[in-house]
């Protein structure tokens, strides 16, 4: 694929996608998450990428949404299901659902949309889903106490490539091995001539080590799980709860996950936290040592009568012998007791095993001396044994860890995908249910109709953008082929009805449910929707208006025309007469179109041909209140707001003139007669 074939991609973003392992992969599958890990791209750019790639794909012109108003109830469509997610990235996924013109796209949508449908929006899933997140990679992973070593400046590249979290470094030959093997703890050598050289510390030699980097740097899939562990850990729970199908092995992946830390050490392991303790507490533990055999030894000595005899005594200060040898002498069992004191008090507060408890015993010395010290060498040798011990042992499980958890990480991939993937199919779900929607059925072939034009018929529609609660919206039925008017009554729903028909279609060409009992239309090229003007426009924008109907009326096969109230803009002599004209137009080119207006019948007189018009009627007032079915009647002319209420006044004026006649001993009274009459006149001009 040519990146920089996609609509919206350039040069710069080209190269930025082309970071990411598989590009065209991520870019098909509209998977915002990994397109958002190129450098640079944000999530919403990253959608239109995506947007564009899809496009690009179904060979897709664009264009659908064709007016301002179009585009804005797409948006607001988008937003009530974006809503209706719980993770960023599903709600960025939609924004990769647009409404397209071909017939593959929409299909691809449909199939998706079929499956979200089954899916079931428990309450106990969203929740999970709340920690869910992409994962982020491992980050700048560096490890100081390991090297890599070569003498070929290829490999060098090679190895500065596989493994950047080590340092590599180039030796001339063995000697130089042994210089690293001082520097470093562990110095991993690439060439295979080096293969039975002996050298002190630890120097392995292992030619492959580049095609295992695992082994190499644990470190490095230990860092992945770690950082991305509470996004795992929350994938994890979403499978359980929603009980969905994986290949990964879950028990498995949570008990490696158990056995990190947060940094990417190793957790749990008793033996590890054993010798980490006591390498920390070795200072403190032989101090506290020394006090155990001072004070036992102060106690003993406290306690003893010494008896000395006094040529003992002089022989003593004649040779300047200090106390010490008074204690061999004297107190050699109390010392030798206090010292073993010492020695049990390190072992036990360090916990040491034999071997370590060995070396232990020589940090107190048998040679008498008041207070007793220990030997700093000897606490030194237990410091690098139990430090030595301890990286060995945080290394092997480290290695063991990594083995384990590597294996795992392209099935912890794609459990986190699933699970963000399930996150956008309950949006779906959850739009569905709560505006009571149905997939739509499309007629792709006009053949299909035996030739008679389709427009769209909606059953028992209701706009998700009318503010009111869905159960106080009274469904509606409408159907057009071809161009229809639309009158009726004031807040009769004319305005929501061009709404409910826009949502409807830009969610079927979306490949989504429609807020509808049943949906059938064409597979529309583009929306033209015009929203009521505020207003008589000024002259200039009078013409702009004129303009953009004379290119509509060029184009209008596969259009899906919704203009309300367009008389506004003018006059409304004048503006029958435009209106007139652009039906005609539009009727000639096979365009579906519905044409709100006041000026039904005026614009009716004006077309030379006949006109469909539509009405919503007013069934009657009451209290005051127009009554109204909000379904239009077909072929049927609604009687205006005025005209009813003329209606109503002549019917109670005539109710009260009788009334006047039999109260005035059957004589008509004459102010009664009169205003039924006005309003009979009247009445008459609305014929
Ligand atoms: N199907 C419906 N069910 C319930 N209420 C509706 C329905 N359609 C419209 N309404 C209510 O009627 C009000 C008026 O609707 P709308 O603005 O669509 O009427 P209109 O015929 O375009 O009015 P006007 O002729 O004044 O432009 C809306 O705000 C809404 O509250």
């Amino acid at each position: 694929m040519d990146l920089e074939s996609i609509p919206g991609v350039g040069e710069k973003t080209a190269r930025a996608l082309s970071d990411l392992d598989d590009p065209e992969q991520a870019l098909r599958a509209g998977d915002v998450a990994t397109i958002a890990t190129a450098p640079g791209i944000s999530q919403g750019r990253a959608a239109r990428i995506a947007r564009g790639a899809i496009r690009d794909e179904h060979d897709d012109p664009g264009g659908f949404l064709a007016t301002s108003r179009a585009r804005e109830i797409y948006r607001e469509v988008l937003g009530l299901l974006k809503d209706r997610t719980v993770t960023n990235y599903a709600a960025a996924r939609l924004e990769t659902i647009y409404p397209s013109p071909c017939r593959s796209r929409i299909e691809e949508v449909r199939e998706f949309a079929c499956d979200a449908l089954e899916r079931d929006p428990d309450p106990d899933v969203l929740e999970a889903l709340d920690g869910v997140e992409p994962l982020r990679e491992s980050g700048d992973v560096r490890v100081r106490e390991r090297c890599l070593a070569t003498m070929d400046a290829e490999r060098y590249s090679e190895a500065r490539e596989a493994i950047p979290e080590l340092s590599v470094e180039v030796v001339e030959d063995a000697q130089g091995l042994a210089e690293l093997a001082r520097g470093y703890s562990t110095v991993i050598a690439l060439d295979e001539s080096f293969t039975g050289v002996t050298i002190d510390g630890d120097v392995q030699v292992r030619p492959d080590a580049l095609e295992t980097p695992a082994e190499v740097v644990p470190e490095r899939p230990l860092a992945f799980f770690a950082r991305n562990r509470n996004r795992l850990r929350a994938a994890i729970a979403v499978h359980r709860v929603a009980d969905l199908e994986t290949d990964c092995d879950l028990d498995a992946l949570e008990d490696g996950l158990s056995r990190l830390e947060d940094d990417g050490t190793v957790a749990g392991d008793e033996e590890l936290d054993r010798l980490t303790t006591a390498v920390d507490d070795l200072d403190v533990a032989a101090g506290a040592a020394e006090s155990v055999a001072n004070d036992h030894l102060r106690e003993a000595i406290r306690e003893e009568d010494v008896t000395i005899e006094g040529a003992d005594l002089l022989s003593l200060v004649e040779r300047g012998a200090g106390v010490d040898s008074l204690l061999s002498r004297e107190l050699a069992d109390e010392y030798a007791a206090a010292v073993e004191a010492a020695r049990e008090h390190l072992i036990d507060a360090l916990d040491l095993d034999t071997g370590e408890a060995e070396i232990a015993r020589r940090a107190f010395s048998d040679e008498p001396t008041f207070p007793v010290e220990r030997d700093e060498d000897a606490v030194s040798r237990l410091r690098e044994e139990l430090t030595a011990a301890k990286e060995r042992r945080a290394g092997r499980l480290k290695r063991d860890l990594a083995a384990d958890l590597a294996d795992q990480r392209a099935d912890a991939r794609d459990l986190v995908h699933a699970a963000l993937e399930l996150d956008v199919e309950l949006a779906i779900a959850r739009f569905a249910d709560e505006f009571e929607c149905e997939l739509p059925t499309f007629v792709w072939d006009a053949a299909e109709t035996a030739g008679t034009a389709t427009g769209f018929t909606i059953e028992g529609g209701c706009s998700p953008l009318l503010p009111e609660p869905l159960e106080e919206i009274d469904p509606v039925d409408y159907e057009v082929s071809g161009v229809a008017l639309l009158s009726g009554v004031n807040s009769g729903g004319k305005t929501s009805l061009l709404d409910l028909v826009a949502s409807v279609v830009v969610l079927a060409h979306m490949g989504l449910p429609v807020p509808a009992e049943d949906a059938e239309l064409r597979r529309f090229d583009d929306l033209h929707y015009h929203a009521k003007t505020q207003g008589t426009l000024d002259a200039g924008a009078f013409e702009s208006t004129v303009r953009e109907f004379a290119d509509l009326a060029q184009g209008g096969e596969g259009s899906l025309v919704l203009v309300d109230e367009l008389e506004s803009i003018t006059e409304p002599g004048a503006s029958a007469k435009i209106i007139a004209g652009i039906l005609e137009a539009l009727a000639e080119n096979d365009a579906t179109a519905v044409f709100v207006s006041h000026l039904a019948d005026e614009i009716r007189e004006m077309a030379n041909y006949e006109v469909t018009v539509d009405g919503i009627e007013a069934v009657g007032l009451v209290e005051g209140e127009l009554e109204v079915n909000r379904s239009p009647v077909k072929d049927h002319l609604a009687r205006s707001t005025p005209e009813l209420i003329v209606e109503k006044l002549a019917t109670e004026a005539g109710t009260d003139a009788g009334e006047a006649t039999r109260t005035n001993g059957g004589e008509p009274a004459a102010d009664a007669q009169a205003e039924p009459l006005f309003y009979d006149r009247l009445l008459e001009k609305f014929d």
